[in-house]
């Protein structure tokens, strides 16, 4: 699979693959999520998920577990990911560890960024809604807490530019890659609205990419593209996201600390 095809413009090494998965499989992967026994799901303030593929303990070692077959049999989301090629260069050649979460309408994340234990490519399946995700910077000199958002963990209390430098559609069933630069220099958040909205006036096609949806020629559903373009809104609907990442250190592999 030719990658360049869906580089997301202006953004280095991050790709937007949309209808990764078909209608059908996407009604089959949520109706697998959701009949996935309640003990399964954590439950955090404003969102649940769940971990496949094994905890990851505070030593960002692997305590590998089997993932359920929705990920390798069918869809056979892993056999899929292997022609993308985002995990070539990983240490396994493709995930060992997925975190499915879980967004009602009105429920986002706060930007932030992922843990050290990741090699870094992280690729998402989005099922069932669309997301709008935000990148955001620090800001270089550091402004009192009360000018900006803070980063809990990782970022220790320097304040982030709450303007996102650049967005992403992510559209149901789409893929999205990214990695090492973007991973490394910015964070990263979905805003907990139940509508998200997109200005009417004041685009300038020259601009856009800075200032709006840098995937924009790459969203293949017309009505979206056309409500990201001249404007309007998108309602949100119960979003599952499979955040799909390579842990290097894997118990049992040689690391002493047991095999499963
Ligand atoms: O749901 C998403 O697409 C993003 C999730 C995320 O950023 C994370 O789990 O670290
Ligand atoms: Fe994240």
């Amino acid at each position: 699979m030719d990658l360049t095809q869906f580089a997301i413009p202006g953004l280095p090494q991050a790709y937007y693959i949309p209808n990764f998965v078909t209608e059908d499989e996407e009604k089959y992967l949520i109706r697998k999520i959701t009949e996935s026994p309640l003990p399964r799901w954590r439950h955090l303030q404003n969102r649940r998920l769940q971990i496949l593929g094994g905890e990851v303990t505070s030593k960002n070692v692997l305590l590998p577990q089997a993932f359920p077959s929705y990920i390798t049999e069918y869809p056979d989301i892993i056999g899929r990911l292997r022609p993308t090629g985002a995990f070539a260069a990983s240490p396994h050649k493709q995930p060992n560890h997925i975190i499915l979460n879980e967004y009602r309408a009105g429920q986002g994340i706060m930007a932030h960024e992922d843990g050290p234990s990741y090699y870094p490519v992280v690729a998402t399946l989005s099922l069932g809604s669309h997301a709008v995700f935000h990148y955001y910077r620090y800001t270089s000199i550091s402004v009192g807490a009360d000018e900006g958002l803070t980063s809990g963990k990782g970022g220790k209390g320097r304040s982030i530019n709450t303007t996102p430098v650049m967005s992403v559609l992510l559209e149901p069933r789409s893929l999205v890659i990214t990695t090492q630069e973007l991973y490394a220099t910015h964070l990263h958040g979905i805003d907990d609205v139940h509508v998200d909205t997109f200005p009417a006036t004041g685009r300038d096609p020259e601009t856009l990419s800075s200032t709006g949806i840098a995937n924009i020629e790459l969203i293949s559903d017309e009505v979206m593209k056309d409500v990201v373009r001249g404007g309007g809104s998108l309602g949100r609907e119960t979003r599952y996201s499979l955040t799909c990442r390579d842990i290097e250190r894997v118990a049992g592999h040689g690391l002493g600390l047991g095999r499963r």
